[in-house]
């Protein structure tokens, strides 16, 4: 685990570049690292294994797994619970299925799966009324869907993600997964069609190669931030009626409860 942290504290976009396997041997092979100093990755960790104990139960048979760094820490938590080993897990992408399968876990799809008793995943930005920003990892696509697809939707995420009003913490913007021949004219429309003006828009690049992100759906994301945002659904509504964009980071309405690793040690969760 020791090993696993440094990869992890490293930038969204080296994420998506180190190999999986890496962290994947260090999450079943090395022994747990069970003091951690730092505030972030501990409060990733009590928040995951929490939401675990609480959410995923020996019943269930088939659980989505989001993306990211956090949810390594859930999947830590599942593998010391040999009582969820029978429970088919269905990813939200390359990140996530790697996981599920290096982790020796019963890995489904969505096609096979529609209906699932719960999906475990991080977020970038979480208001008070559970609306959260989605998509530092590019993700947003197939995390909405297999979200969708679960009884519970439920967000882990370190103190850093909580915040009163969305576009107030995360202030990279919202990830809009767009297809890649239509990037300049959703840019064009963002600007042009909805009543929310970004404030920022770029179409985020690739590091360690030569031109844009492209998702596990092979398409582009842009990147808009519009400041403080007065009304999430909305915005999201006005945003995927354009031309081109698959969808939208934006995740309205659909958490049942976030659980928050905070500085002191405490998990603090908020319920719908
Ligand atoms: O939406 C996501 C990926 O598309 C992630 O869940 C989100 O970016 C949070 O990531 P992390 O747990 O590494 O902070």
């Amino acid at each position: 685990m020791a090993r696993l942290l440094p990869f992890f504290c490293s930038s969204l976009s080296s994420r998506l570049t180190a190999s999986p396997h890496f962290y994947l041997r260090s999450l079943t092979t090395l022994p747990l690292v069970h003091t951690m100093t730092d505030p972030v990755e501990s409060g990733k960790r009590i928040a995951a294994h929490q939401a675990v104990d609480e959410y995923i139960l020996p019943h269930h048979k088939a659980v989505g797994i989001g993306s990211g760094s956090t949810v390594v820490y859930a999947l830590e938590r599942i593998l010391q619970k040999p009582e969820l080993h029978h429970i088919v897990f269905i990813p939200t992408s390359f990140q996530s299925k790697i996981l599920i399968i290096d982790g020796g876990l019963k890995l489904g799809s969505i096609e096979q799966y529609t209906d699932l008793d719960v999906t475990i995943d991080g977020a970038d930005e979480v208001d008070a009324k559970l609306n959260a920003i989605k998509g530092g990892g590019a993700c947003q696509f197939q995390e909405k869907l297999v979200a969708e697809a679960a009884k519970k939707f439920v967000i882990i995420a370190d103190y850093r993600k909580k915040s009163e009003k969305l576009g107030t913490q995360w202030l990279r913007g919202v990830p809009i997964e767009v297809i890649p021949m239509s990037y300049k004219a959703v840019q064009q429309a963002l600007q042009t069609r909805i009543s929310a003006k970004p404030e920022t828009m770029a179409l985020r690049m690739a590091k360690m190669k030569a031109g844009p992100v492209v998702t596990d759906n092979g398409c582009f994301v842009i990147d808009a931030h519009f400041g403080p945002i007065a009304d999430p659904k909305s915005l999201l509504r006005d945003i995927k009626l354009i031309t081109g964009v698959v969808e939208v980071g934006l995740f309205c309405g659909m958490a049942e409860v976030a659980f928050f690793g905070m500085e002191d040690g405490n998990v603090s969760v908020l319920r719908s």
